[in-house]
């Protein structure tokens, strides 16, 4: 049977379903769809402001990949620059073959890219001398703690290099429903209170922070780099967890085949969300070494840090278990075939 037409020009036939409102287009109106609705995440949330340096952490997976693309093609329209930050955290057989794709993209779209390592920054420590400090500690589980930390600071310093105002990141909206589950699940009323809206204003010095796909599902972020062809790493990091994470992810796939809104209806809901005063973290300080908000003595990279240095990184994650497992926004974890998710048609 033939592919119905498409139903936003209706001249093409269309080439997939879009699956939460089941609209049938093809490919050229969805990434024109796809695109206006990025547009409109950052217009309404007022997350770019005109002149804004625009530092985006590259990762060279599919959703930077997208994000950075979506973003060349709004640059115009937002007048933004946009400037390419990727962090190599010295993964031996991980991180160099996707920063080979990040090089690639840069080159072809013409767009600037810093490159931060782990090794430069943290004197020394690259993810894998981290990974055999860490042995015995639950490696995984602990490597992806580290590491999380450890890249949110590595790409603050990457864009400040470069001048940025703001970063941006590719999370997409089954990575924050993800996370919000996890931290309801988890009673973590901390992350909670800073985990809804858009991103993070930037407090304490630090450059404001948004995710611009936040509303964008999975499956269109790979429908997008399908039809607009772009070429992204997709490889699992080799310290990927077998986290609690993974279970959320489970429970979603779940709750979104009875109700396909349940991801972006979590996502909203954890926007809107507001803690009784009581439920409220105290208000982070500033840290003792670094100056970044801490809500203890020092922030958490130096914390981790300062474990390592000392031989003890026990002592940093075991100190704040609760507060550093399954560390920050979602990231660093197993993920699902992107293979997935390309269209029906
Ligand atoms: N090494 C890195 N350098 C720069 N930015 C990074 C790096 N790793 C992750 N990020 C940023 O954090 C976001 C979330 O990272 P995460 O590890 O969850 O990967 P992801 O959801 O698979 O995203 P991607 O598909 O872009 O790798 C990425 O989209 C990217 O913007």
């Amino acid at each position: 049977m033939p592919a119905p037409p498409c139903t936003s020009c209706h001249t093409a036939r269309a080439a997939l379903r879009r699956p939460r409102s089941g609209h049938a287009l093809c490919g050229a109106c969805f990434c024109a769809t796809f695109e206006a609705e990025v547009l409109h995440t950052v217009l309404a949330g007022r997350l770019l402001p005109p002149g804004a340096v625009v530092a985006v952490g590259a990762s060279g997976g599919k959703d930077s990949t997208v994000l950075a693309h979506v973003l060349r093609e709004l640059a115009p329209r937002l007048d933004i620059s946009l400037q390419l930050v990727a962090v190599d955290e010295g993964i031996g057989g991980y991180r160099d073959a996707a920063l080979a794709a990040v090089q690639r993209q840069a080159a072809r779209w013409e767009l600037p890219l810093t490159v931060v390592a782990y090794a430069d920054l943290f004197g020394g420590w690259t993810m894998d001398a981290v990974a055999r400090s860490t042995a015995g500690l639950g490696r995984s589980r602990s490597c992806c703690t580290f590491c999380g930390v450890l890249r949110r600071r590595a790409l603050e310093e990457g864009a400040r290099l470069v001048g940025a105002t703001h970063i941006v990141t590719g999370h997409n909206a089954d990575d924050m429903a993800e996370t919000v589950l996890m931290n309801f699940l988890r009673g973590d009323t901390g992350r909670l209170a800073r985990g809804g809206g858009l991103g993070s204003p930037g407090e304490g010095g630090a450059l404001p922070r948004c995710r611009p796909l936040q509303f964008a599902s999975q499956k269109e972020v790979v429908l997008y780099a399908h039809f607009r062809r772009l070429d992204y790493f997709s490889e699992e990091c080799v310290y990927a967890p077998e986290a609690f994470r993974g279970h959320a992810r489970d429970l979603l796939k779940r709750l979104e085949a009875a109700r396909p809104s349940a991801v972006l209806d979590l996502v909203h809901s954890a926007e809107r969300l507001a803690l009784a005063p009581a439920a409220l973290p105290p208000r982070p300080g500033a840290c003792s070494r670094c100056g970044a908000l801490a809500s203890r003595a020092l922030c958490q990279a130096c914390a981790l840090l300062d474990g390592l240095n000392r031989g003890r990184p026990r002592l940093a994650i075991g100190k704040g278990r609760r507060g550093l497992d399954e560390e920050g926004p979602p990231g660093d974890r197993a993920r699902p075939p992107a293979s997935e998710a390309i269209p029906a048609f």
